[in-house]
């Protein structure tokens, strides 16, 4: 994929241009500060050449008095234009994060399952922080900069055209190195968010799987992960150090060649006496002001240049196209009754590895659908193509006889609930969680979630019952009770289509009746696919597809499969003997 670059120009146009008010302001007011800048040159000629020489006391008093109002005019607007400037920059950095966010929410599932979550974070948070120096202080500054080396430059060509030209060819080479400077450094920029993210990603997932890897003593491998990726940052920061520092240094030597030839030239001049002492300190101190911003360039430039490394890295994401397609999805749902049915549907994830093969199967509203098989073969990507997070290669599948690729994804998906087996529950309280997905509901409608999915029966031993805070990931609640959480919010959520991956790890028998109870009571009147491993809940299944391969390999109730003796019977057998 060629690599897509933001342009000053597109950066121009969408992040500037609508704040250019702001941007405009900001530059009105850099021009007053550096007009001012030059109060104090200028004044230094007169105060050698005129009011010294001429012992003219009253000049000195309107000398030191319009320097003084000049100074205070700098430091007012220097105030003005951090304050107004870096605070717009700081809200459109919020504004920004809550556009990618929620352009990242509305990318498909399958874009998360490649993605790192930690990378993730770091383009939300961090990447966009760039704007900081488009609309803050950067651009501005950049700009100021170039106003005052213009207005310098013209000062100084008035005090000597000769000693400007010889100070202006160091000059130049050096704005030539700074140009390829940048150059070099963009791309070093660009790849340290990649790395940044990266390490950070990674990061993320050790602690997130702290137990398995102290469990397994994994540590030193993590350690070595980790140290690999901090070497690479560190590579990757030493490169563009080395940009920074020669370029540095070759601005320490040229300006110094400058300096050199301004005292030489300038000391013969005097003595011939074709210059004056105070035009002499006038062009040093105006020497000073051009050349500031051009270093200075070096440094906004960089600034601007991690920005635009930063927006490239946005953009690209912005980019990416969301699941919603509302173009294509016109149908919108407002009741379901819950029929489905899959008629010759294949997926693959990946292009010639097909996973589903012509499925075909109907649901009828409120049953249960218990899907069995082995490992791997397809059980999962069957639950979520009805959950709409995937989309079939061919074949239709249909809720309420409409093609589910034609229906609004919001208007499906409001009639939609998922338990899964790590379900995630967040930091807060109980209460919290099971009201995530109907933060309104009323509190009877919560009791009653709460009952059915017998959450109460541990949550009253608790002191503070609902209110109970628990830990990141739940580590404080048991395996059982979380799922009775899980299905409490559920219920709570009262959807009409269930997709519901049974947990694998057993529970001692009386958590297992209630999650039982619980769920007995979730999948009332719901058209519910279960990823099924407890038998108890296959048995009470409406309709048992038990899959191979990609295949429905067989289908029915379990009295039916029970009595052809096929591979349900197998895996009902072995499983009935453990
Ligand atoms: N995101 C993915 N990208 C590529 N291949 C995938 C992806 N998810 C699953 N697969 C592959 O698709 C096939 C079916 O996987 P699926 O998860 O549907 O099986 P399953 O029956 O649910 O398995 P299990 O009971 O172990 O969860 C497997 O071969 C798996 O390797």
């Amino acid at each position: 994929m060629p690599e897509k670059k933001v342009s000053i120009l597109t950066a121009f146009k969408t992040i500037i241009w609508p704040k250019r008010k702001l941007v405009f302001l900001g530059l009105f007011l850099i021009a007053i500060s550096k007009a001012a800048s030059f109060a104090a040159p200028i004044a230094s000629k007169y105060l050698i050449d005129d009011v010294i020489v001429n012992k003219d006391l009253n000049m000195l008093k309107y000398l030191v008095a319009g320097v003084m109002l000049a100074i205070l005019v700098q430091s007012v607007t220097s105030f003005l234009l951090t304050k107004i400037l870096s605070v717009q920059a700081q809200y459109l950095i919020s504004e920004l994060r809550a556009q990618v966010q929620k352009k990242v929410l509305a990318l498909p599932v399958r874009f998360f399952d490649n993605a790192k979550s930690g990378a993730l974070v770091s383009r939300i948070m961090s990447d966009v922080e760039g704007v900081r120096n488009l609309i803050g202080t950067g651009l501005v500054q950049l700009v100021g900069g170039i106003i005052t080396a213009v207005v310098s430059l013209t000062l100084l060509m008035d005090i000597s055209v000769f000693m400007t030209l010889f100070t202006f060819i160091p000059l130049t080479i050096f704005a030539i190195i700074a140009l390829k400077a940048f150059k070099i450094i963009r791309p070093i920029f660009r790849n340290r968010g990649k790395i940044n993210a990266e390490v950070k990603g990674r990061l993320t997932e050790t602690l997130g799987g702290i137990r398995v890897i102290k469990g397994f003593n994994a540590e030193k491998q993590e350690e070595e992960v980790f140290e690999v990726g901090v070497e690479r940052l560190y590579e990757n920061v030493k490169k563009s150090l080395t940009t920074t520092a020669f370029m540095t240094s070759s601005s320490t030597f040229l300006l110094g060649v400058a300096t050199t030839s301004v005292m030489g030239f300038g000391g013969y001049k005097i003595i011939q006496g074709t210059l004056t002492v105070g035009e002499f300190v006038e062009f040093t101190v105006l020497l000073g002001l051009m050349i500031a911003p051009i270093v200075q360039m070096s440094s906004v430039g960089s600034q601007l240049t991690e920005a635009l490394a930063g927006l490239d890295r946005t953009e690209e994401l912005m980019n990416l196209n969301e699941e919603s397609d509302e173009e294509n999805r016109t149908i919108l749902l407002d009741e379901v009754v819950g029929s489905m049915s899959f008629s010759d549907v294949s997926f693959s994830y990946e292009e010639d590895k097909q996973v589903l093969h012509n499925i075909s199967f109907d649901v009828a509203p409120g049953q249960v659908i218990a899907l069995v098989g082995s490992s791997g073969s397809g059980k999962s990507t069957i639950a979520g193509l009805a959950a709409s997070f995937l989309n079939p290669d061919s074949g239709t599948i249909t809720i309420d006889g409409h093609d589910l690729s034609k229906v609004n994804l919001n208007s499906f998906r409001q009639h939609l609930g998922v338990v899964l087996q790590d379900d995630f529950l967040f930091e807060g309280t109980i209460r919290e969680n099971i009201l995530f997905p109907r933060p309104d509901a009323s509190k009877e409608k919560l009791l009653e979630a709460v009952k059915a999915a017998y959450v109460n029966e541990f949550t009253d031993r608790f002191d503070k019952g609902l209110d109970t805070l628990i830990g990141e990931r739940g580590v404080k609640l048991s395996g059982g009770q979380r799922q009775r959480i899980a299905i409490a919010r559920a219920i709570l959520a009262n959807p009409k289509i269930l997709i519901l991956d049974e947990a694998t790890s057993s529970l001692d028998t009386e958590s297992e009746a209630l999650i039982q109870k619980s769920l007995g009571e979730l999948t009332k009147g719901r058209t519910t696919f279960v990823i099924a491993h407890r038998l108890s809940t296959i048995r009470k299944a409406d309709q048992i597809l038990v899959i191979e391969n990609g295949h429905i390999l067989e289908q029915g109730t379990h009295e039916k499969l029970i009595a052809s003796e096929g591979r349900y019977y197998n895996l009902f057998t072995y499983q009935a003997r453990i």
